[in-house]
Parts: C-alpha cells; structure tokens; sequence
C-alpha cells in the first residue's frame, strides 16, 4: 500500500480556517474565548489532565462551527428560498454548536472553578 499526502489538501483546509476566521463573527468569539482559555490555564499551571479535559472541549466548539458553516453555506447554494428542510438542517447546524459551547462552558467551570475560588 501507498502511502501519499496531498499538500493541496492542506492548503484547502488552512484556506478553510481563514474562511471561518474572516466571515463568522462566532468564529472570532470562539477565537478569544481559546486564548483566554489556554492563557488563564497556563497562568494557573493546569495539570496535564486537566488539560485533556479543557483541549477537547475547545476543539469541539471549533469544529461543530466549522461544520455548521458548511452546512449554512450547502444549504444557501441549493437554494436561497425558504424551505422548512432547510430551516430545520441550519437550526440543527447550530444546536450542534449551542450543545458543544454548553459542555465547554461546564468543563471550563469544573476546572477554573476549585482553582479560581478553592
Ligand atoms: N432557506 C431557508 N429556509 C427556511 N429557513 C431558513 C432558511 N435560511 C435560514 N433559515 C432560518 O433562519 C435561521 C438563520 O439562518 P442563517 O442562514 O441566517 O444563519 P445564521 O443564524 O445567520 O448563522 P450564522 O450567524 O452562524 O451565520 C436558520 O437557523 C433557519 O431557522
């Protein structure tokens, strides 16, 4: 079997992230929410599991925003008419977010919070 890496893939994904960086507001506050987090965690010398709690947690956010705007963008170039299919797969798009902000904001408070007030 051969194994090949299609740099070209790369650079579809890195101009990928820029897209979300540049067009969604969302993407920005998850942008200063990570720095904030990452900062205050290496201020407070988090532990490597505690780490492994917080990393995965962001990453989430990250890619359910990713993902929801690709299904924004789909949806927008099969059609810019009202449709309730369409309507429900954009409202399902963001709960995927809302859902993975909630479990961020939660493993963030189980971490920072004995530490911030213990
Ligand atoms: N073509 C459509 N048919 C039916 N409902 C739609 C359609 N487009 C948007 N909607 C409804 O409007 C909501 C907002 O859609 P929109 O495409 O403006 O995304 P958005 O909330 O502005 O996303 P973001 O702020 O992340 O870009 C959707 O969640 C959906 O309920």
């Amino acid at each position: 079997m051969k194994l090949t890496l299609k740099w070209s893939s790369f650079r579809c994904a890195f101009a990928g992230l820029v897209d979300l960086l540049k067009t969604q507001p969302h993407a920005r506050w998850h942008l200063l929410a990570s720095v904030g987090v990452v900062g205050l965690g290496l201020g407070l010398g988090l532990t490597r599991t505690e780490w492994l709690a917080l990393i995965p947690a962001m990453a989430l956010v990250w890619v359910a925003e990713a993902v929801n705007t690709a299904i924004e963008l789909t949806c927008d170039a099969v059609t810019r008419e009202r449709h309730p299919l369409i309507g429900r797969a954009k409202d399902l798009a963001a709960a995927a977010v809302l859902l993975a902000a909630l479990f961020a904001v939660v493993v963030g408070g189980l971490v920072f919070l004995p530490r911030l007030i213990g």
